[in-house]
């Protein structure tokens, strides 16, 4: 049985290859206008299709998002059997199968894929989707489902979750694949499914812990909105939450001027908030497709500013706790769960960052005795990092993360017996998080549920929090550059290899600046170089910047 050629060549027709344009599926899967991208969305169908009959008709999932991109952006991204992201071997088959310009181009493109990884086109397929609450999300959903179509013919499964996070499409991946009680047990592959797990976990962990205050969640205008109305009344007894960033009908609202990107790119407060938060009020905001999220507060006096001296007496000032500071929290309470239990010797947990983490909070790490690693900027490399530990912890400084524990750690904890009820306390509270974490994907919700019930057991507020250590004053710019491919790194993207001679600059920079660091890499979602610069002071973190910025825009001309 050959590809269905009929099929393929009608939808290429219908969903035809903008001239000229290439598409590359990087750091975040494909991203770019919406309007150019319905043949790629149904390209993405189609190998969605095989990639699914190549493992035996096992659910693989389509999420259509642009993550905290600008509303007339759109992307897409492939989802992996356990929920996790796309085998990187297959990366390169969706940008050759996306690039081939015309239907016959297409039928070679395919037919070479089938041939040379020998699928069996007999088999069954199934494929489940889902998308943002972008305008472009419907036509880019009917080009996808028309490619899943054409391809599956009448064999394929298909389940479309409608508008929905992008945890959720993981999570219901995860869940399609498996069978009978295992299902059962971890939970429907259907939004209320998914955010009753959550809820049921999160009220388990809070039994006789009441937060104190709400917590103020900013959607981004976004699809989080609509999880998060299914899931406040579900949670209501255990945390109230306020929800601003609803505004999902218009869609310029969506990213702009709120949302996860806006407050830790320009650490700053998001205007919606201005006249709702109070100083010592916990805040979140998340992205776009709800999987990262960040937190921050409004001071109540004093805090430690070594830049001014010491402690300044302030109220109101804003204060950013980034993924770092989520990963140091929930590195340190699941460590001391593991001691309590008294599994110290048997779990081994380490935290994985990217060179974006700010200085400090690896020092701190560090100086809790964490092992930590750095791997190169995007989800996949830490989340494949996270999975050698026995508890791994991984977070983005953007918010993106979650915590993985080992199927061994997690048959360690179902088995454990406890021998004092402090034991059995600890390891109950470990298993109640393995229910709550979504470990397929970071989750903007389950990890700011996760923050919640830390900071609910250790009864603190987001000061107490954001005391353990102080951030090194930084910068985060954006430098639009002729070729961005001309900047290659190594050392997880600290060092760059070329433009020759530029690494030796940027060192000799740097070494001016106390506690400075800065490195430059290549947007992998968007048409630009990136500079980043931390040192002991803020003029510093921003001079350093500047300079790196202008050393770029001269080695780039
Ligand atoms: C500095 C930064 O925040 N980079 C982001 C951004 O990647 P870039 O390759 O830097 O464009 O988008 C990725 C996908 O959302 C995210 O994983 C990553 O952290
Ligand atoms: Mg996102």
């Amino acid at each position: 049985m050959g590809i269905p050629i009929d099929k393929i060549t009608e939808a290429c027709d219908r969903f035809p290859k903008q001239q000229g344009v290439t598409f590359s599926y990087g750091t975040a899967g494909f991203r770019t206008k919406g309007a150019t991208l319905a043949s790629t969305l149904l390209r993405v169908g189609m190998l969605a299709v095989l990639r699914s009959k190549k493992l035996d008709g096992r659910t693989i999932g389509v999420m259509i998002t642009a993550s905290h991109n600008p509303a007339e952006d759109n992307g897409a991204k492939l989802i992996d059997p356990r929920g996790e992201m796309l085998d990187p071997t297959w990366e390169a088959y969706a940008t050759t199968v996306a690039n081939a310009e015309t239907a016959s181009d297409l039928l070679k493109a395919l037919t070479q894929l089938v041939d040379s990884l020998k699928i069996d086109l007999t088999k069954s397929s199934s494929v489940i989707c889902g998308r943002d609450t972008r305008p472009s999300g419907n036509e880019l959903n009917d080009a996808l489902q028309m490619g899943i179509k054409a391809m599956g013919q009448e064999t394929v499964e298909l389940v479309d979750l409608g508008v929905v996070t992008t945890p959720c499409v993981h999570y219901a991946v995860k869940s399609r694949n498996l069978k009978g009680e295992e299902r059962k047990a971890y939970g429907e592959p259907t939004l209320e499914g998914y955010l009753s797990k959550i809820a049921d976990a999160f009220n388990q962990l809070m039994t006789g812990r009441q937060s104190t205050s709400s917590l103020v969640i900013d959607c981004a205008n976004g699809v989080g909105f609509s999880a998060l109305e299914i899931l406040k009344p579900m949670i209501s007894s255990s945390l109230p939450i306020e929800l601003v960033g609803t505004n999902i009908d218009d869609p310029a609202a969506l990213n702009s001027n709120c949302g996860a990107d806006y407050v830790k790119t320009g650490q700053r407060l998001p205007p919606a908030m201005t006249d709702i938060l109070k100083p010592g009020q916990r805040a979140c905001s998340l992205d776009g497709d709800a999987d990262r999220v960040v937190f921050y507060y409004l001071t109540t006096g004093s805090h430690n500013a070594p830049e001014a001296g010491g402690q300044v007496q302030t109220e109101g000032k804003f204060r950013l706790l980034d993924g770092d500071k989520i990963a140091t929290l929930a590195a340190g309470y699941i460590g001391d769960l593991v001691k309590q239990a008294g599994l110290g010797d048997k779990l081994k947990i380490g935290v994985v960052q990217t060179a974006y983490a700010n200085g400090s909070s690896t020092a701190y790490l560090r100086n809790a005795g964490l092992p930590v690693r750095c791997v190169p900027t995007g989800v996949k490399h830490l989340h494949h990092a996270a999975e050698r530990y026995d508890i791994g912890v991984y977070f983005e400084a953007n918010g993106h993360g979650t915590v993985l524990f080992s199927p061994e750690t997690i048959d360690i904890l179902a088995q454990f017996e406890p021998s004092t009820p402090a034991q059995d306390t600890a390891a109950k509270q470990l298993r109640g998080l393995i229910s709550l974490i979504n470990q397929a994907v970071g989750d903007a919700i389950s990890d700011f549920l996760l923050v919640e019930v830390i900071l609910a057991h250790k009864r603190w507020g987001p000061e107490e929090w954001d005391a353990g250590y102080e951030d090194l004053p930084n910068r985060l710019l954006k430098v639009s550059v002729a070729d961005r491919n001309a900047f290659k790194t190594e050392d997880a993207e600290r060092k760059l290899t070329s433009p020759e001679g530029m690494q030796a600059e940027l060192d000799e920079l740097t070494r001016k600046f106390e506690k400075g660091r800065s490195f430059v890499r290549p947007s992998g979602t968007e048409d630009c170089v990136r500079v980043y610069a931390e040192a002991s002071t803020e003029p510093g973190a921003i001079q350093l910047g500047k300079a790196v910025q202008d050393l770029v825009e001269r080695y780039s001309s």
